[in-house]
């Protein structure tokens, strides 16, 4: 578990997260959403510890992360497995090479071991025939298969995902959404997913955490998004015309069903 308690960043002044606390379970794909500038990846990046932040604790499991030695700091990162906005693969190397890169850097796995690794990441995804191509030979979709198999190739107990779909069509922003999850529950990972796509909360938002203006403005699960009267909160989900009437359908469907069950 990861948790984070009464966290405070701020740039030159000005406080960009303001006292964040929230709890990050394994086996559970959390989501952290918020307009625009709210705060999202600073959280992100603190919890990885590529930020410091001004006060506050980081916590992995019963260690205080921002407060550790770099022994169990380097021991931390390596249980992280991380996916970046754009896939962040290494466009002179292959799809192997890409998703080998943290075995040859971390472990002292034989030549055989690796290649045996590789192979099941790149299958568990769902990739084949590939272990040859360059990044610029790949889809989006691709690319993005490629970027979790490197970022669970080291096993990790946490993941983190910053906008996983961002640039993808809807059919396959739903794949790789439903393929971190199907991850996430098959080894108990704790993974945190940054992301505005309200079609990722609805498919995937076991727990989510809406920040404001840097501040944890709302913390629930997808269905509780449908009946909150968090304005805010309200204001940011169903910003779209389409996405009113979706909530105004539910909302009567709920409503009808109670009332059946009277
Ligand atoms: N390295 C930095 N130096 C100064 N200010 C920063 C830095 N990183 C982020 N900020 C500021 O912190 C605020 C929050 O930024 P952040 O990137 O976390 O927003 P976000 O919610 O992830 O937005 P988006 O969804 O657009 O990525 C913004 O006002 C941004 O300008």
């Amino acid at each position: 578990m990861i948790q984070a308690i009464d966290v405070c960043k701020s740039f030159d002044g000005r406080l960009v997260l303001d006292n964040i606390s929230a709890q990050f379970e394994p086996g559970k794909t959390n989501l952290i959403i918020g307009q625009s500038g709210s705060g999202k990846t600073v959280l992100l990046k603190s919890l990885v510890g590529l930020h410091q932040i001004d006060s506050g604790r980081i916590m992995y499991g019963d260690i205080c992360f921002n407060q550790s030695s770099l022994k169990e700091k380097r021991q931390i990162r390596q249980e992280m497995g991380m996916i970046f906005q754009g896939g962040a693969l290494l466009d002179a190397s292959t799809v192997e090479e890409n998703v080998r890169f943290p075995l040859d850097l971390f472990t002292d796995m034989s030549t055989k071991e690796k290649k045996e690794r590789v192979e099941f990441c790149l299958c568990r995804v769902n990739i084949q025939d590939a272990n040859t191509k360059f990044p610029s030979e790949l889809s989006g979709g691709m690319v993005k298969r490629v970027a979790i198999a490197r970022a669970i190739v080291m096993n990790p107990k946490y993941l983190f995902c910053d906008e996983p779909n961002s640039g993808l069509d809807p059919k396959t922003s739903v794949m790789i959404d439903n393929l971190i999850k199907e991850i996430t529950e098959e080894y108990n990972i704790t993974t945190i997913v940054n992301t505005h796509d309200m079609n990722s909360v609805m498919e995937i938002g076991d727990t989510i955490i809406f920040i404001h203006h840097g501040k944890k403005w709302w913390q629930g699960t997808k269905d509780d998004i449908l009946h909150s009267d968090n304005k805010e909160l309200e204001r940011f989900v169903f910003a779209s015309a389409m996405a009113k009437k979706v909530k105004s359908a539910t909302c009567v469907q709920h409503i009808n069903a109670t009332d059946v069950g009277k």
